[in-house]
């Protein structure tokens, strides 16, 4: 870890928090369509929605208006802030849920000490929100809850009218006619920076041949342009569609959404178990079943990929061993199969330690080495140095908290940044001394493709 880091942060108190009153009322209401909730917010609250659902599909959140919203320009103290100000904040709740606990989401930048100009136009370094009406399906339940965060007394009349519009968002969301989603149609499709990407691989394999680091991922984008603007609502079905298996995420920022479909787990907190997910190391799935056997008993005994995945592996062991105690991790990867693509996968868990919270893994996990690189420090000062974007919040964490601590965060891959006309895509690989950029270059295109499945983007000429 950086000591660096850790004494800048460490300093973070805050107080201000303590002067609010947290209001949370809880509904049971009949099952509705996640995605028909969050288009009942197309009027009212554009640019103030999220979408979450978990892999195993036991967890679905979507959140409509800012009760409250935690952004931070901070540099250094990021994750310590969040974390504090949302203990004060969960401090000052008035009346406390037993089912359901209200909720923070949203997520970080990969690296906010990237300068380099991008398309990230309203995301600051960390931008979470407290919804304020907050859907939740899990145990096959659906609730929704109303949030309302403030420092001013005379709160009966305002919590009224929000009950009020609560119930209207319900009554929409149940008999709505639903929109028939057409894929967009893709008028231009743009690699951006090829040639400096394929570059940047020869030079980084040449770093790490010459021992400046062990491990450093490097990512690309790809820009699509369409005919018409698309909603948030229809680019979060189209990869709802495409990509089941995956965590499926969704944060607008004003004009903007961020969004994906991500089978990396950084870190999941449930009655103070701990679970990760180690990832790295890829093939693409064959079209048979003989083929596609053979392309993953090839990946499990791939030495290159072996070693891409064991620095995955030897991290994020170090970090629990900090944080949780009767730690657990496989001795070997397994295969993980999506759609696109297979990967080599090794789950970790421990129980926490009494003084270690959700946020603490978050910041001592990002980077993993499966989206920064082994030494941290030189692989992000090799990255700032030689790939061509700035990844906002590509490759970062996403996801949500409760008032009790509990949550759940991804590595937002196999994601886009959508700007009503147009979405930047990102895709990387990890890079190690035997990487060539034709083949990672390769990598790339088949990580690409769940959102150009999703997004229509996709031609037939690809490898
Ligand atoms: C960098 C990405 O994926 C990561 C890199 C992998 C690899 O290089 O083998 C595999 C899974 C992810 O941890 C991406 O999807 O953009
Ligand atoms: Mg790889």
């Amino acid at each position: 870890m950086n000591p660096q880091q850790n004494s800048s942060t460490e300093k973070y108190t805050s107080t201000r928090y303590l002067a609010y009153s947290f209001y949370t009322e809880t509904i049971e209401v009949s099952r509705m369509s996640a995605l028909a909730f969050f288009e009942a917010g197309d009027k009212y609250y554009q640019g103030k929605r999220m979408f979450w659902q978990n892999r195993e599909k036991t967890f679905t959140l979507v959140g409509l208006g800012h009760a409250h919203v935690l952004a931070s320009p901070n540099h250094h103290g990021r994750f310590e802030e969040i974390k504090q100000d949302w203990q004060n904040l969960c401090s000052q709740i008035v009346n406390e849920e037993a089912d359901v606990q209200p909720i923070l989401f949203g997520g970080f930048s990969f690296d906010p000490l990237n300068e380099t100009q991008s398309e990230w136009t309203h995301f600051p370094q960390a931008y979470f929100a407290v919804p304020s009406f907050q859907m939740i399906i899990k145990d096959d339940q659906a609730y929704v809850s109303i949030n309302l965060i403030t420092n001013e007394d005379a709160t009966f009349n305002a919590f009224e009218a929000l009950r009020k519009e609560r119930d209207r968002l319900i009554h929409a969301a149940q008999v709505m006619e639903r929109p028939k989603y057409q894929k967009p149609l893709v008028v231009e499709r743009t690699e951006i920076k090829k040639e400096q990407y394929m570059d940047s691989i020869t030079k980084v394999t040449a770093l790490i041949k010459a021992k400046q680091a062990e491990k450093v991922v490097i990512a690309r984008s790809l820009r699509l342009e369409f005919e018409q603007p698309l909603s948030s609502a229809s680019a979060l079905y189209q990869v709802s569609e495409e990509q089941p298996e995956s965590f499926l995420f969704g944060l607008e920022a004003k004009n903007q959404l961020f969004f994906g479909a991500t089978p990396e787990r950084l870190v999941k907190v449930k009655d103070r178990l701990a679970l990760s997910t180690c990832l790295a190391g890829s093939t693409p799935r064959g079209n048979t079943v003989e083929k596609d056997e053979k392309l993953g008993n090839e990946l499990l005994n791939d030495k290159k990929n072996r070693s891409e995945h064991q620095f995955v592996v030897n991290m994020i062991s170090e970090v629990f061993n900090e944080h949780s105690s009767h730690m657990f991790v496989p001795k070997t990867p397994k295969l993980m199969k999506i759609r696109d693509i297979q990967h080599l996968y090794t789950p970790v868990e421990g129980e926490l330690k009494p003084d270690s919270t959700l946020f603490d893994l978050v910041k001592d996990l990002h980077p993993t080495p499966a989206l920064g690189g082994e030494p941290k420090q030189e692989a992000l000062s090799l990255i700032r140095q030689y790939e061509t974007m700035n990844r906002g919040f590509y490759a970062a964490p996403i996801g949500w908290i409760d008032a009790k601590g509990d949550g759940e965060f991804a590595v937002a891959i196999r994601s886009a940044l959508l700007n009503e006309k147009e979405a930047y895509l990102y895709a990387g690989g990890g890079i190690v001394e035997d990487s060539t950029s034709e083949s990672e270059y390769a990598e790339t295109w088949v990580k690409f493709r769940p959102m150009l499945r999703a997004l229509g983007g996709q031609l037939s000429d690809e490898s």
